[in-house]
């Protein structure tokens, strides 16, 4: 299989930068997360984008940014939150060993709180978690190969569920 050996997908502050380091630590590979890759491309924050030109505009350099990162990096890749919201993009994962990382809204509200960097969760978070959910849990559940639920499990553990999932050697 070619491209990255594991991305990792779902919600904003469900762990997928917190678990990416610790799973790229255990398999002896590094580590690379879309969303940073544009936020030095651009030399501005993702809210920064948002504002400035607005949610399509932003999802138009996402797309390339997960391209070019599919193409380019072979150990563990998160993407950004909406990533799978394009086409495109859930086609090029149809070869891919994908995991999604899961978590219900009330551990989706502690780890994200009311984080002025998360535009899409700026005002009134539940609610808006809930309809973001509902949106997109479909597409998270089409593009994975395993489902990895987070809740009451530490980034450690959520890890080695993953591994376990996977079924992927350690380094
Ligand atoms: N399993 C976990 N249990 C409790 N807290 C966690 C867990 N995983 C991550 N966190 C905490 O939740 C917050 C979000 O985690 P993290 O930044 O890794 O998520 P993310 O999916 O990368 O989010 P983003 O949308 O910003 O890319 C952090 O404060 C992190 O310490
Ligand atoms: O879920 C989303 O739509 C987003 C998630 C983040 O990773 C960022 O890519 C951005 O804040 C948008
Ligand atoms: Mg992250």
């Amino acid at each position: 299989m070619s491209g990255p050996l594991v991305v990792l997908v779902g919600p904003m502050g469900v762990g997928k930068s917190t678990v990416g380091r610790l799973l790229a630590e255990r398999l002896g590979v590094s580590y690379r997360d879309t969303d940073d890759d544009i936020v030095a491309e651009q030399g501005r924050t993702i809210a920064e984008i948002f504002v400035d030109e607005g949610e399509a505009a932003f999802r138009a350099v996402e797309k390339a940014a997960v391209h070019r990162a599919l193409a380019e990096h072979d150990g563990v890749l998160a993407l950004g939150g909406g990533a799978i919201l394009d086409a495109d993009t859930r086609a090029r994962l149809a070869g891919q060993r994908v995991a999604y990382l899961s978590m219900d809204v009330e551990e989706a509200v502690k780890r994200t709180g009311l984080n002025a960097a998360r535009p899409l969760l700026a005002v009134n978070p539940r609610k808006q978690w809930r309809e973001l959910m509902e949106a997109r849990r479909h597409l998270y559940e089409e593009v994975a190969t395993v489902v990895v639920a987070t809740d009451g499990r530490t980034p450690e553990e959520v890890t080695q569920v993953a591994l376990d999932a996977l079924e992927l050697k350690e380094a």
